[in-house]
């Protein structure tokens, strides 16, 4: 399949609106710290004729999703690989929202994944994906072997842009761990050299209710769920979504 690569220089990306944030970093007790913001334009109850539609074109992310909203929220989804951005990791997140939103005009919810090493200041972060392409999991744990500090965080970014004209909201969740030689199976991106904080086991490794409790995905979207429940939007469903 073709990866279709579009990069968008950091100067076409909207400069970011100062706008309310809420940070909600959840120190828990057995040190699986996170880190939790949402900012945007606040949301007024607004009605729309069908339901969010979640834009991915990575069919793991997806899974994930649908395992951790269950029914909270009606979304449906849709496949569509949208341009790799580049740039802060916010606002590329807000730059794909407005994208999916003009193609689907309507609500969208889009994600970014951000896997940062501390030691290189949160690099590879949104260009992970390229970096795994490239290198691989013995490339990227290459990368880490001139610093002692193998420390690392998972990050995601949902966007929800409610319309082709709406400002995005953005949704972060933050999980920490460090950079380990790859355990566990394969079948999803870099989980297998990445250990989460407190935990003996790589991404891979755990079961996957147990990484779906603690992940940067479910931490994101528990934010996202707590704004729908506070913003009383109301979707039209036809009962398929
Ligand atoms: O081990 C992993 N555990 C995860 O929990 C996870 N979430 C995303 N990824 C990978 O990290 C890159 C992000 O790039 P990304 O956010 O642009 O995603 P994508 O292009 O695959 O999909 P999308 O942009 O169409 O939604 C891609 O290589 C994804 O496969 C993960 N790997
Ligand atoms: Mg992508």
């Amino acid at each position: 399949m073709l990866i279709r690569k579009c990069f968008v220089p950091c100067d076409h990306l909207s400069s970011a609106q100062s706008l309310k944030t809420i940070r909600n970093s959840s120190a828990s007790s057995e040190k699986r710290r996170s880190e939790a913001e949402m900012s945007g334009s606040g949301g007024a109850m607004r009605a729309f004729p069908r339901p969010v539609t979640f834009v991915t074109g990575n069919a793991k992310k997806l899974e994930e999703v649908r395992a951790i909203l269950g029914q909270s929220i009606p979304f449906q989804s849709l496949k569509l690989d949208l341009p790799e951005l580049q740039g802060e990791p916010e606002e590329i997140s807000k730059e794909k929202a407005r994208l999916a939103a003009v193609q689907v005009n309507g609500p969208v919810l889009v994600e970014d994944t951000c896997l940062c090493f501390n030691a290189l200041n949160g690099l590879p972060g949104p260009y992970i994906k390229w970096f795994l392409q490239k290198t691989g999991h013995e490339g990227l744990n290459n990368l880490l072997k001139a610093y002692e500090d193998k420390s690392a965080y998972a990050m995601c970014i949902f966007s929800l842009a409610l319309g082709p004209e709406d400002e995005p909201i953005t949704f972060v969740g933050k999980t920490p761990g460090k950079i380990v030689p790859a355990r566990g199976p394969t079948d999803f991106g870099w989980d297998p050299i990445f250990e989460p904080e407190g935990y003996e086991q790589t991404y891979a490794e755990m079961p996957k209710e147990e990484k779906n409790k603690i992940s940067h995905r479910s931490r994101a979207l528990s934010l996202v769920k707590a704004h729908f429940a506070s913003a009383g939007y109301i979707f039209q469903t036809d009962g398929s979504a």
